[in-house]
């Protein structure tokens, strides 16, 4: 008897979306399986923001099959979390710990239960000591790390990344792709993530995906982890076909 082949987290066949008659996502298949580490790479307004947004339901698609954990997607579910590049994700009238804390408020009644899931996740993302911070005293990449921390405090089994690392200099940069390693490998989420950042993709990823004029083009499968100049120029090659 051989294994029973493990069916995948996400499942999408021909998935499409289109605005105003322009194919945005033309005929995308994509197979994630949980734990994965999948990075999107692609020239700016080749889709990649709108395939992300499908995927967590925040857009209906006009054709294909979207499947989580078996179930079809239809509108945004909890166990899949967005985190975006701008800087102001966090709400400026609530300190750290009250931001990370926030969404465990309809799920976990005791205040102090709540503080103590956060603080976990405040600690992941090396953010100890600024619990009673407001995010205007934080910096850019202090408040990356708070929306990180935000968007994990609820155990979510998928997190849907858009360039969350692309405001930031080389050196936060490199921190904070370090730490999220980490953190991935601990909490053992699956991430999708998009960057423009071909180097980035190789450190963080399992497997990159091309994408071009809204197709999945070419498929890196990134073994070793880790930006050798090779895969830097295949990947850069394939992006510019
Ligand atoms: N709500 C919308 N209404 C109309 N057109 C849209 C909408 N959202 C995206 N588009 C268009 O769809 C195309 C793909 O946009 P998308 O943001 O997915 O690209 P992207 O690859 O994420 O780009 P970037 O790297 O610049 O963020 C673009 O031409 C964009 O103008």
């Amino acid at each position: 008897m051989g294994d029973v082949p493990m069916s995948p987290l996400l499942k999408i066949e021909g998935l499409t979306k289109s605005y105003d008659g322009m194919v945005v996502v033309d005929h995308v298949d994509l197979e994630v399986d949980a734990g994965e580490f999948v990075c999107i790479v692609g020239p700016s307004g080749c889709g990649k923001t709108t395939l992300l947004n499908l995927v967590g339901g925040f857009i209906p698609r006009d054709g294909g099959l979207l499947e989580f954990d078996g179930r079809s997607v239809e509108k945004p579910f909890k166990e899949a979390v967005m985190v975006f590049q701008e800087f102001d994700q966090l709400f400026p009238w609530r300190t750290l710990e009250q931001n990370v804390s926030f969404p465990l408020e309809g799920s976990v009644k005791d205040p102090l239960q709540r503080n103590k899931l956060a603080g976990h996740y405040i600690a992941m993302m090396k953010l100890e000591g600024y619990e009673n911070h407001y995010p205007g005293a934080l910096s850019g990449g202090m408040k990356q790390r708070g929306a990180i921390a935000r968007a994990l405090v609820t155990s979510p089994r998928m997190l849907l990344m858009d360039e969350p690392f692309g405001s930031l200099d080389a050196q936060t940069k490199q921190s904070l792709q370090q730490s999220f390693l980490q953190v991935w490998e601990q909490t053992g989420t699956t991430v999708l993530f998009v960057t423009h950042d071909v180097r980035e993709a190789l450190i963080l990823s399992d497997r990159i995906l091309v994408m071009n004029r809204g197709k999945i083009t070419k498929i890196y499968q990134n073994e070793k982890k880790g930006p050798t100049e090779e895969a830097v120029a295949q990947i850069t090659e394939w992006l510019s076909l």
